[in-house]
């Protein structure tokens, strides 16, 4: 094997396509050309259908089930509820946060749309048929909507499964619909700092139920083979060995015996974190029916029933100096968990990383608290892209520090200067214990403010108004800017796991005889690319090229164990795990080429994609040689083969930041708005795939400018769900979607192996407030201090009318 043609390194690093080259998708061949293999595509021999049966009530008593009717409909083989489960111990799962959820409701239904019975047919529109045959009586019972009632001491009892429980999963329970209390900083010393404040400022800032609604909706294909007693799983499933995990401690299968596989996915968004009685349901199917059985949700069962995000009453507080210097922030949350708390957390934070809300600022004192509810609606509270409740906290702090500028009549961007952590404070400590670090805020906000012209907007803004107080116009002009941190990369295994798994993550490369090569990882994509992006990691890494390497994830029995893609942690973890796997190659194919150039390894220096003689690089062999020798020739004692893993345990989290502009009009008669601007600059470190990041922030924005606009999830007073389809909730096309802007300044992390950061999450979390605060900013000199999200034409107009205009 020789590298004939002598090629120069620029050419080949070109070829590499490694860190830093707008690569195409691979994955997009088979996407665009509808060639995916999703769970729905899955077919097997004799597969059976399920599809659940659902309460129309919110909170009722069930007084009695009849199957026959449901049983005599054509094609249905079984229909099972949870007097069938209860045998199997199995009418109550886990849920991740340290709750039950009921798989199938025994004697009450707790939120509409709940799981009641499950019918097993021969296809689906029979086992529609069959639901629809199914005869249930309930007593209606007060259902609980409002979560600020939920403690009061009359409130309906909800969990009567858990009514004597005075321990939670997160410490005391003080009323029968509490789940936990949390708490977060120094609640003396920001008491302190409040009391010595000039001034104070606090508000009621709603973050609505919304849902991340992916494309693809969640299913499963469950399949048991009686006779080797091996359950294979397929779903849409973003952290697949968890799953595997979960499903052989509830169903006391043998974890070898279990092979779950995760095939492509179509939009996860957090989605697909969690479990669901679906899941269990198709594999309690396939034991009980002695076939494959496969479910798969409607949009309106998926908007319903599984992981809504959100749903935080937020009352936020700054305490400041007279010149806007912030001394302290205080934040209480009232958190609405549905019927069961089925919050997809690290299991230590019941509030996620809420507790970063002090965002990018120098905030000596913080407090938090959060009170967990339980309430008649659908379980879940998931990230919705972003990492574990940080839209949360960066819409608290990114809206109130507006507040507070209003109020000192300050500009919001010399606020914001004002109080940025300083380049020279990283590694900064937050008020709350997390530890910042990198970053340089000030660079990136001069950068943005020039590429908006910032201060001519400004002027554009006051001359509108100025024209709207003379009664020439009815148009109104509102910049919002949201400067944000994010903390990604789940996590240091010291603060982070699920159910007692350390969150590390892994990757496993196998380099063949020809220089060819595949790479398998614990994490799952689905849609982000991670076909083409972690082939470029380890190409610059090996200096194997992109195109010579598979990238293989989501299947357990052939992935090394990682805990799954969300909170933007695939690139902060298992990108590192992939640089270190790619290194120890590189190490071990260093000890072969000294063997093969007869020179002691130090002597070696490497180039691109080979290790060449220091002083004499026309001696070198090349990976592709290296590869070969190591099936044929290696040093006296060493292994063949070329292989290595790498299971990566962060040191800490990576804090990706950025500066966003936006610009509004609206109209005051109609309560309409355009988004005429958006400017999106993101640090994420060092940048793998140039193109993807644009596609991603692309991405995250549409789904901020979604949540902020227009989404919601609502229940009206009976507890039936509206918004519950897309004839209803607000999935924006292109024909509503903005033009976006982006930008970057690029600042590694210092702990990362190549320095990156996660960026998937950022424009979600970041977009979100730059929206609102847009919006609030257009009536702030019209006596406006804040209104709430969703900014829909209906509630801006409502909002106008309210301050009299
Ligand atoms: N520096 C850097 C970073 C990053 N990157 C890229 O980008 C992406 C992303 O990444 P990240 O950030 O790391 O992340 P991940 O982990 O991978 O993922 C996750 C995310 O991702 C996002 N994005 C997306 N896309 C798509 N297409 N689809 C989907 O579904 C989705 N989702 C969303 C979400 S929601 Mo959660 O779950 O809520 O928590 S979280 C999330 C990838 O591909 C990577 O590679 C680059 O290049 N560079
Ligand atoms: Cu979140």
């Amino acid at each position: 094997m020789n590298d004939q043609t002598p090629v120069s390194a620029q050419e080949r690093e070109e070829k590499l396509e490694g860190i830093g080259c707008k690569r195409k998708r691979v994955e997009d061949v088979r996407f665009t050309q509808g060639k995916g293999n999703y769970v729905d595509d899955v077919k097997l021999p004799g597969m059976l259908f399920g599809d659940f049966y659902r309460s129309p009530y919110a909170h009722a008593r069930i007084k009695n089930i009849n199957k026959d009717s449901a049983l005599a409909v054509p094609g249905v083989v079984a229909v099972v509820t949870a007097e069938d489960l209860i045998p199997l111990n199995l009418h109550y799962m886990p849920t991740l946060a340290g709750d039950v959820q009921a798989v199938l409701a025994h004697e009450k239904v707790l939120f509409q749309n709940q799981e009641v019975a499950f019918i097993i047919a021969k296809d689906r529109y029979a086992a529609a048929d069959g639901v629809e045959a199914l005869e249930v009586e309930y007593e209606e019972l007060e259902p609980l909507v409002d979560p600020f009632k939920s403690m009061e001491p009359d409130a309906p009892l909800l969990r009567e499964d858990i009514k004597d429980k005075k321990e939670g999963a997160h410490g005391p329970r003080v009323h029968h619909n509490h789940i936990f209390t949390w708490t977060a900083g120094d609640k003396d010393a920001t008491e302190d700092a409040f009391s010595k404040a000039d001034v104070v400022v606090k508000e009621y800032l709603a973050h609505p139920r919304v849902h991340p609604c992916p494309l693809e909706t969640c299913c499963s294909v469950a399949n048991m083979d009686k006779i080797t007693g091996q359950l294979t799983l397929w779903g849409t499933f973003q952290a697949p060995h968890v799953v595997r995990t979960v499903a052989s401690l509830i169903a006391n299968i043998p974890e070898h015996k279990i092979r779950v596989i995760a095939p492509d996915i179509g939009g996860g968004f957090g989605n697909k974190v969690g479990v669901y009685p679906g899941y269990v349901m198709s594999v309690v199917g396939t034991i009980v029916a002695g076939a494959p059985v496969k479910w798969v949700e409607d949009r309106i069962e998926n908007l319903t029933t599984t992981a809504f995000a959100r749903d935080y009453h937020i009352t936020a507080e700054l305490a400041a100096t007279k010149d806007g210097k912030i001394l302290g922030m205080r934040s209480h949350v009232l958190a609405d968990h549905g019927a069961f708390d089925a919050c997809a957390d690290p299991t230590k934070f019941p509030a996620g990383l809420y507790h970063v809300c002090t965002g990018s600022y120098d905030i000596p004192s913080a407090f938090i608290q959060v009170d967990g509810v339980y309430t008649n609606k659908a379980p879940g509270g998931v990230a919705y892209r972003c990492s574990f409740r940080v839209t949360e906290a960066v819409y608290t702090i990114e809206r109130i520090i507006d507040v507070l500028a209003q109020k000192l009549d300050m500009d919001p961007a010399d606020i914001r200067k004002k109080n940025f952590v300083q380049p020279e404070q990283f590694p900064y400590t937050s008020a709350t214990g997390w530890e910042y670090d990198s970053g340089d805020y000030p660079t990136a906000m001069a950068k943005a403010m020039d590429a908006v012209g910032y201060d001519q907007l400004r002027q554009e803004q006051a001359q509108k108004l100025a024209d709207f107080k003379a009664g020439k116009s009815r148009q109104l002009m509102g910049i919002g800017i949201s400067f944000f941190t994010e903390i990604v990369g789940a996590g240091p295994s010291k603060n982070c796991d699920i159910l007692g798994i350390g969150m590390f993550d892994s990757c496993e490369i196998r380099v063949h005889p020809t220089g060819a090569a595949i790479a398998r990882l614990g994490t799952k994509s689905q849609g982000q690319g991670h076909e083409t992006t972690y082939a470029q990691i380890l190409a610059t890494e090996t200096g194997i090229p992109s195109d010579m390497i598979t990238i293989e994830e989501g299947d357990t029995d052939t992935a090394p164990y990682g805990l799954g893609t969300y909170g933007s942690r695939s690139t902060p973890v298992a990108g590192a795990a992939c640089a270190r796997a790619g290194r120890k190659i590189k190490q071990k194919a260093q000890l072969i080429a000294s063997h093969l150039l007869e020179v002691h390894h130090d002597d070696l220096e490497w180039n691109v994609d080979g290790f060449q003689v220091k002083g004499n690089p026309e001696k070198r062999k090349s990976m592709k040689e290296l590869a070969w020798a190591a099936y044929n020739n290696v040093p006296e004692g060493m292994e063949m083969g070329l292989e290595a893993v790498d299971y990566y345990d962060p040191p800490n989290f990576t804090y990706p930041y950025g500066a966003y502009f936006c610009v509004v009009d609206i109209d005051v008669d109609t309560g309409e708005s355009k988004i005429r601007r958006f400017y999106a600059l993101d640090d994420c470190g060092t940048r793998i795939n140039p193109m993807i990041i644009e596609g991603q922030i692309h991405g995250g924005l549409t789904e901020a400018f979604a949540v902020a606009m227009g989404q919601l999830i609502h229940y009206d007073e009976y507890g039936n769900v509206q918004g519950g389809s897309l004839m209803d909730f607000f999935l924006p096309t292109a024909v509503e979607t903005p033009h976006w802007e982006t930008d970057y300044t690029e600042v590694p992390s210092p702990h990362h192996p190549i320095g990156a950061k996660g960026v998937g999450e950022s424009p979600h979390v970041g977009g979100v407030p730059a929206f609102s605060n847009a919006v609030n900013d257009a009536f702030k000199k019209l006596g406006g201090v804040h209104t709430h999200m969703p900014h829909t034409s209906a509630n801006i107009w409502a909002y106008a009318q309210s301050l009299g205009l």
